[in-house]
């Protein structure tokens, strides 16, 4: 089988603990891969490692065994081929929003003249409605909808291969937070970027995702499911409630949360593959690709459980 785009080959991630008490072991052998163009959420519980497998993706953090492939290369260290939006907007404060996009974009096309990197930053300012003036204001004068809108200009103007979101839209009022996830998939959608995001809203990993990979609990977390959201696009956020499939989704992914993240927590997968089992919904329910593993532990369909995580 060729090799995905990304691929994460038996990551583990261990910490000292604290005065010389045992190591923590956030996760152990950790295997996926992502194919290019893909946009893939994860979901799992506070402190399962979804932060700590971002920061390796993106090559800010290193892994105690293992590595991560990406177009048949290790990722060591930060690259501009891999862009980040993290939940707190992480801009420069001193500089305008234009300046915050110019300035990434100048170290990423050195060569460009000033007139290329300003209309560049513009267009991508532009694709997120910021414009106006609002782009000549520092983060300081802006909303906190408007820095993130700042964050994902600045993400998608260097035009990174992978674009690692880390919860980008968690301190947003809900209105801001659909429109900014709408303009997201749109520019997504018109780009070949491969898209890997931490959420904890199922609803918004269903209305994004291509694919949805699920942790299990830590510590000795896993990447326990790898859930197939084959519902087609584009996803309009009023309709995709009615599909047939997206309950049946839906109650998989809170079930997961609330029950199987806690039951599987430091087990291994039965067959010992650590690969996450493959889960496609369809008109005759969930198929997994292993044995037909979680088949039969979906709730019913319809049935909704709220509050978890
Ligand atoms: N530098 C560090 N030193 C020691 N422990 C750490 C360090 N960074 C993270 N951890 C621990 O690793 C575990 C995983 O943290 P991580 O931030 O990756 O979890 P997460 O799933 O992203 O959580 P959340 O959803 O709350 O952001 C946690 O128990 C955390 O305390």
């Amino acid at each position: 089988m060729p090799t995905p785009f990304l691929s994460v080959q038996g990551l583990s991630k261990r910490f000292p603990g604290p005065k010389g008490s045992d190591p923590l072991t956030v996760f152990e052998n950790v295997n996926l891969g992502i194919e290019k163009g893909e946009f893939v959420c994860i979901i799992g519980h506070s402190g399962c490692g979804k932060s700590t497998i971002l920061n390796i993706l993106a090559g800010l953090d290193e892994p105690t065994d293992g590595a991560v492939i990406m177009n048949g290369r290790e990722v060591s260290g930060p690259s501009l081929d891999r862009g980040i939006v993290f939940q707190n907007y992480s801009l420069l404060p001193w500089l305008s929003a234009l300046k915050n996009v110019t300035f990434a974009v100048q170290a990423r096309h050195r060569n460009w003249t000033k007139k290329q990197v300003h209309d560049h930053s513009i267009k991508y300012l532009e694709m997120v409605g910021l414009t106006g003036g609002a782009e000549l204001r520092k983060p300081s004068q802006l909303s906190g909808g408007m820095r993130q809108r700042v964050s994902i200009a600045r993400a998608f103007a260097i035009q990174p291969e992978l674009l690692l979101l880390d919860e980008p839209f968690g301190a947003l009022d809900a209105l801001t937070r659909g429109s900014i996830q709408d303009e997201l998939i749109r520019i997504w959608a018109g780009s070949d970027q491969t898209v890997f995001m931490i959420t904890h809203d199922v609803d918004e990993a269903i209305l994004l995702a291509d694919r949805i990979l699920l942790m299990t609990n830590g510590p000795y977390a896993r990447v326990a499911e790898s859930v197939q959201v084959d519902i087609e696009r584009p996803r309009v956020r009023a309709d995709i409630i009615h599909h047939p499939d997206y309950y049946d989704i839906r109650n998989h992914l809170v079930e997961f949360l609330a029950k199987r993240s806690r039951e599987l927590a430091g087990k291994r997968d039965e067959d010992g593959v650590s690969e996450p089992n493959v889960i496609r919904f369809g008109l005759n329910g969930p198929v997994a690709n292993k044995s037909n593993k979680g088949a039969g532990e979906t709730p019913a369909r319809a049935r909704v459980v709220n509050g978890a995580d």
